[in-house]
């Protein structure tokens, strides 16, 4: 039997994810010590040493915040994510943290967690204690979402469903994300408008350089007295400590939010869950299998798609072997690559070449084999960052 391909897998990985590499091809598991690849999802690989054997890097799920991207681009290394698999399950956990505020939902459920099951006057006291927590509806009220990716855009669908008015600010929203929007969801100008306006502000923005501090200690103000704020994209992405002043203030309602610093903790106008969006078996499911497809595409054929820092690539197989190169997106490389090639006497049947930034990738296609001393000749020419032969594997 070939060398199987090793995978290994940072956290929990659904199992149907797992049984897309079959197991005659890869050994996957936590303890692999030179791996070709990495199964991830929210495991912090930012404090690891990244081993130099890996090729290919596979998020289970939507942000890539917690991986080396920058890092692994420099290596030539693919950072694979699962665009839009466990958008639905963080929609519907939106809606609960609505409801969950709207409703005075967390502390009706403590109200009814505290009360002695055979005290006669239950039923009385049931009755007299609600009135604390009565609420209000979301039909009528204003969303504002920032960020409307995979799933800005489903929240704004399920908002405009249940009655809301929706506005949205997205400066980057790509075509099709603008297609999938209902017609009723208003264009907001700035983040500040949606502040500004909405009852109800829900962030979908990656953690980068630009959306750290996104809701922060100036921009809070701006908000509605008694205005629900939700977090469900990442710590980060709102200051806790503009959340806590104003919440002290009596301005900001309730914050909701999927991330519990511990800042955050034991206040009762805080809503906080333990990281729990993309926790359905449906999501788990839907990354996994997308995830483990990618890697496994990119692995024996070099194919790409959906890496965050890489361009997409696909050539089908018409020759039994192939070279895979990442490298600089600087003039003469394919001249470069294709003269070592031919210096070794092959003939290249089909070829792709894309780029994005500063990346570039190439698929080749040759008549022969390749031997070890071509592909060290490739991967000494400047700007080549990794290159990979990949003859097809039977079956
Ligand atoms: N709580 C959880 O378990 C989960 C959290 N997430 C978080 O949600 C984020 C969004 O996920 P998706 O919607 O799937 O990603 P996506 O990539 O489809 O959408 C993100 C959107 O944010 C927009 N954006 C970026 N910077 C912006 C800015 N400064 N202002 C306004 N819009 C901006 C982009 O143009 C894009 O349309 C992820 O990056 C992740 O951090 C995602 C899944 C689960
Ligand atoms: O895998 C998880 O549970 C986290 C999901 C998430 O935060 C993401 O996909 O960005």
């Amino acid at each position: 039997m070939a060398e199987r391909l090793q995978v290994l897998v940072l956290n929990e990985i659904s199992e149907n994810g797992l049984q897309r590499l079959p197991s005659d091809r890869y050994a996957t598991g936590k303890n692999i010590a030179a791996p070709d690849a990495v199964l991830v999802r929210s495991a912090d690989m930012h404090k690891m040493d990244v081993p130099a054997s890996v090729r290919a890097i596979g998020r289970a799920g939507a942000g890539t915040n917690n991986i080396p991207v920058k890092a692994m681009s420099a290596r030539g290394v693919p950072v694979f994510n699962a665009p839009g698999a466990n958008a639905n399950a963080v929609k519907e956990l939106v809606l609960a943290g609505m409801l969950l505020a709207a409703r005075n939902l967390s502390g009706a459920l403590h109200f009814v967690g505290g009360l002695v099951p055979d005290r006669p006057d239950l039923e009385k006291t049931v009755e007299g204690g609600k009135s604390t927590y009565a609420g209000y509806e979301l039909a009528g009220r204003t969303l504002g979402i920032v960020g409307l990716g995979k799933i800005g855009c489903l929240v704004a669908d399920a908002a405009i469903k249940l009655g809301m008015n929706v506005l949205g600010y997205d400066p980057d929203i790509t075509v099709d994300a603008a297609w999938s929007l209902p017609s009723q969801v208003r264009k907001a100008g700035s983040v500040a408008e949606v502040l500004r306006v909405a009852q109800f502000v829900s962030l979908h923005v990656p953690l980068v350089d630009a959306t750290r501090d996104m809701v922060n200690a100036q921009n809070i103000r701006l908000m509605q007295p008694g205005a629900v704020l939700l977090n469900f994209s990442r710590e980060g992405v709102v200051s806790d400590e503009a959340v806590l002043t104003s919440l002290a203030a009596g301005h900001l309602g309730r914050y909701v939010c999927d991330f519990p610093s511990a800042a955050l903790l034991r206040n009762d106008r805080i809503v906080c869950l333990p990281h729990l969006g993309a926790s359905t078996r449906e999501a788990e499911e839907n990354c996994a299998v997308m995830v483990a497809d990618q890697l496994r595409d990119y692995l024996e054929n070099g194919n790409i798609a959906n890496a965050v820092n890489f361009p997409s690539v696909s050539m089908a197989r018409e020759s039994e072997y192939r070279v895979a190169i990442a490298n600089a997106n600087v003039p003469n490389m394919l001249g470069q690559i294709s003269t070592a090639m031919a210096r070794a006497g092959l003939n290249i049947h089909n070829m792709v070449n894309k780029s994005r930034g500063d990346m570039a990738y190439t698929l080749v296609d040759v008549d022969s084999a390749v031997s070890d001393a071509v592909l060290a000749d490739i991967g000494a020419i400047e700007g080549v960052l990794s290159a990979r032969y990949l003859p097809h594997l039977p079956g």
